[in-house]
């Protein structure tokens, strides 16, 4: 696979704080990936590794497959985006976008024919020489992505775009954001701590923690296949409603008592057995409670004694309280001594977990 952008065993400690520890991802050309985690997990640090703007102690950081540890950042192909919209206010939308081009010494024909694309591509033709003061704030982060996109780069960097603006706009922004980048097919990354955000904006997502790359795929991937007790307790709309649940190993003694989170995404819900992807490991319960939650169901179980929270789409027939559904649990994060563990109930094992 050839990478757009690598970082290979990156290390980046502050004193005795480690904010990177040995982080290795690879983007492919043309895909938009956004860095979800906690505040201080490290994304930020990360991010200015890859524009030049903080070196790292030990590790390669390839661009275009070429290693750029020592490239200074205004020689690296990259544009960059901050939260704060960071424009000139004594510059009007026009000069704004031309400043960056300005700066490597563009001839003035191309500059004022690309800015001119970059207006219209940005919808703002009627504001080109207003003074950022006029903007709205969502006006305003459209120019700044527009200044960093008109010196062409090979890259686009963007830290928390969408933070300092208010919850409505920043809706629109982001399909809007989405849609130019795949039409422009330019490889980003956006930094978020906003899970829908990630889920809405990305092609793929990387989960971070503690300075480590927990887990990176498609935002279904992260949803479906947790692979770390992290990703499976920090994913997920619905974080507060996570079950914890007793369970035990299908052949284990009934007093082998474990306890673990099952998610509600890890949780297939059918009427019929049959209807499931994984009939054999399949617990029987019955619906207690139905909610409506906007896009979906969101339905509490009761399977063996132990009440579980499921989700039901709208386009099913609907769960009514009493009925009776089969459900197939295919992920339990066990809690352990060691922190904790990702079980999975595979339809090839005879091995499978019940909750009991
Ligand atoms: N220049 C610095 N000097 C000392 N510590 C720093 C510096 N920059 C970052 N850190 C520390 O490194 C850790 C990671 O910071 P970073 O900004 O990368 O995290 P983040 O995931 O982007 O967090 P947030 O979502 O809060 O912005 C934080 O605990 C921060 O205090």
């Amino acid at each position: 696979m050839s990478y757009e952008v690598e970082c290979r065993e990156l290390v980046k400690s502050y004193g005795d704080f480690l904010a990177s520890n040995h982080i290795n991802f690879g983007i492919a050309p043309g895909r938009l990936v956004g860095i979800l985690g906690p505040s201080g997990s490290g994304k930020t640090t990360m991010l200015r590794m890859i524009a030049g703007l903080e070196t790292p102690d030990s590790g390669d950081i390839l661009i275009g497959r070429k290693r750029v540890n020592d490239v200074p950042p205004g020689e690296r192909g990259i544009g960059f985006v901050f939260q704060n919209y960071a424009l000139f206010k004594h510059m009007t939308v026009a000069e704004n976008i031309a400043f960056g081009m300005k700066l490597k010494n563009y001839d003035s024909k191309t500059i004022t024919s690309r800015v001119a694309d970059m207006i219209d591509l940005i919808g703002l033709s009627a504001q080109a020489n207003a003074y950022p003061m006029k903007l709205s704030g969502g006006q305003r982060q459209r120019v700044a992505f527009a200044r960093a996109l008109a010196p062409q780069p090979d890259l686009l960097l963007l830290d928390e775009p969408f933070a300092a603006i208010d919850a409505k706009v920043r809706k629109d922004l982001r399909q809007w954001l989405r849609q130019t980048i795949s039409q422009l097919g330019i490889t980003s990354i956006f930094v978020t701590h906003d899970q829908d955000e990630a889920v809405e904006v990305a092609d793929d997502i990387i989960v971070m923690n503690k300075g480590r790359v927990e887990q990176m795929g498609t935002p279904t991937d992260i949803y479906r296949n947790p692979k770390t007790p992290f990703v499976a307790q920090f994913i997920g709309e619905h974080a507060k409603v996570s079950n914890v649940a007793k369970f035990r190993g299908f052949h284990q003694e009934a007093h082998a008592n474990r306890e673990g989170i099952i998610r509600p995404e890890f949780i297939e819900l059918a009427k019929k057995q049959s209807e499931l992807s994984m009939p054999v490991s399949a617990d029987k319960g019955i619906v207690r409670g139905v909610y409506f939650r906007g896009r979906m169901l969101e339905v509490e179980i009761d399977v063996a004694g132990e009440l579980l929270r499921g989700t039901w789409s709208l386009d099913k027939d609907p769960l009514t309280v009493g009925d009776e559904v089969y459900l197939c649990i295919h992920y339990i994060c066990e809690f352990n001594d060691d922190g904790a563990t990702i079980l999975e109930n595979s339809a090839r094992s005879a091995d499978n977990y019940v909750i009991i």
